[in-house]
């Protein structure tokens, strides 16, 4: 039988593992974990659920604590189905139980499932739902954090914060714990995750942990819905997602790049070895593809977190850039890492076979991220000649100097 892992004194991590989940809606993980919570006063309160086939790892372990039947309520934090799942399944199986939830979830919901037979029960923003035994949840809405109807749920007594998908990591491990996993990698999933699905949101992120703030309401735990709970380091997470909502960026340069036959490839090497020799940490993505390992996009944009500089290029192929490079910048624009407080600066080159053009393109959508331009689009006609390559290794150094004179 699998099993329950208590987290405090009356509440258990009832969760399920995804070991070989490789691509999440096109983000590379190493597995995740859809987590649920139990929280046991005098009633019993099950904390989310799980993706679409693993109810029955959550219903093992949670019958490893107690039957299902003493289940007396149901949270669902967010409506997105690798939480919402099981709702269905646990809808039928107890159909009296209440599911708490906001009013917009009421409605996403429906738009899932058939919600006609659900003992549905909408939230009002800081209502309290006393479970007895010294255990009360406080509902939270956080509207945009990530979906609209997202909730967080916090337990006074014990000071744990249930914030479903914010401060969550994709990865499967055998380790419930930030120091059972290890505090560095830990961050670097956190890391991973907020570069990929929490930058666009950074306003929200600053407001909700000010407004969380102003409740002076204590958080010692936070036990996401996704990879390990932070126990010894809550503080420190919540530290890094405001800088990295700020936009907190290392004297770092990303070059990102595709090339048909190496010549763009060429470039890019001139100019990281220019910026290394001024002693920037250097960041050097080909992008993944059908020919070259590379380095898929959901990795890149996390290089971008906490770099100053991004440098992105691609030759032209039928006046335009490579697809790859072409996608990689839509899903640039999307995640806009040049919106936060903290700026960064970037330009685009590319060899061409006479005409040219893509560059010009890659500094348009470089704007649409958010990155200043720093300097014009750089082209060059098929191999970097002698000239070209001094011109590249120059910008790699000169660049370098200007974002150590950035905050
Ligand atoms: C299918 C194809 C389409 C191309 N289209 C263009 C084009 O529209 N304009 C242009 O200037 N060069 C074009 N080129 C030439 C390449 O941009 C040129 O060979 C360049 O040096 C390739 O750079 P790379 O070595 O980094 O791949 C094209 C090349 C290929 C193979």
């Amino acid at each position: 039988m699998l099993q329950a892992v208590k987290i405090k004194d009356g509440v258990y991590w009832v969760g399920a593992i995804d070991w070989n989940l490789r691509d999440y809606h096109g983000y590379t993980l190493p597995g995740t974990t859809y987590n649920a919570y139990l929280v046991i006063g005098e009633k019993v309160a099950l904390i989310d659920g799980t993706y679409p086939g693993h109810e029955w790892q959550l219903i093992e372990r949670i019958e490893s604590v107690l039957p299902l039947e003493k289940i007396d309520y149901i949270v669902a934090n967010h409506i997105e189905i690798d939480h919402s799942g099981s709702l269905p399944l646990f809808s039928k199986k107890l159909p009296k139980v209440p599911i708490y939830m906001t009013e917009i979830a009421k409605k996403g919901f429906a738009r899932h499932f058939d919600t006609s037979a659900w003992n549905i029960h909408t939230i009002k923003n800081l209502e309290n739902l006393s479970l007895g035994g010294g255990k009360t949840l406080t509902f939270l809405e956080a509207p945009f954090l990530h979906w609209p109807d997202s909730m967080f749920t916090y337990l006074g007594e014990d000071k744990i914060l249930f914030p479903n998908d914010a401060f969550g990591q994709h990865v499967a491990s055998s380790e419930r714990f930030d120091d059972e996993l290890g505090i560095d990698i830990a961050m670097e999933h956190a890391a991973k995750f907020v570069a990929n699905l929490i930058v666009p949101l950074s306003p929200k992120v600053l407001k909700k942990l000010g407004e969380v703030t102003e409740l002076g309401v204590p958080i010692e735990m936070i036990a996401p819905s996704h990879g390990i709970i932070w126990r010894s380091h809550a503080a420190d997470i919540i530290n890094a997602y405001v800088n990295w909502a700020n936009g907190v960026a290392k004297n770092k340069i990303t070059i990102v790049y595709d090339t048909m036959h190496y010549s763009t490839g060429i470039a890019a090497q001139y100019i990281a070895e220019g910026a290394i020799t001024e002693g920037v940490e250097v960041k050097f993505d080909l992008l993944k593809d059908g020919r070259y390992e590379g380095v898929h996009r959901s990795d890149v944009v996390r290089d971008i977190l906490d770099s100053k500089a991004v440098i992105v290029g691609s030759p032209t192929l039928e006046d335009y850039p490579l697809p790859t490079v072409a996608g990689f910048l839509y899903y640039l624009m999307g995640i806009r890492p040049g919106k936060q407080t903290q700026k960064k600066i970037g330009f685009a080159f590319g060899s061409n076979g006479g005409k040219g053009g893509a560059p010009k393109v890659i500094t348009e959508l470089l704007e649409k991220a958010g990155i200043q331009i720093w300097h014009e689009p750089v082209e060059f006609t098929y191999r970097p000649d002698q000239q070209d390559k001094e011109k590249f290794f120059k910008l790699g150094q000169e660049i370098a100097k200007e974002i150590k004179k950035m905050p």
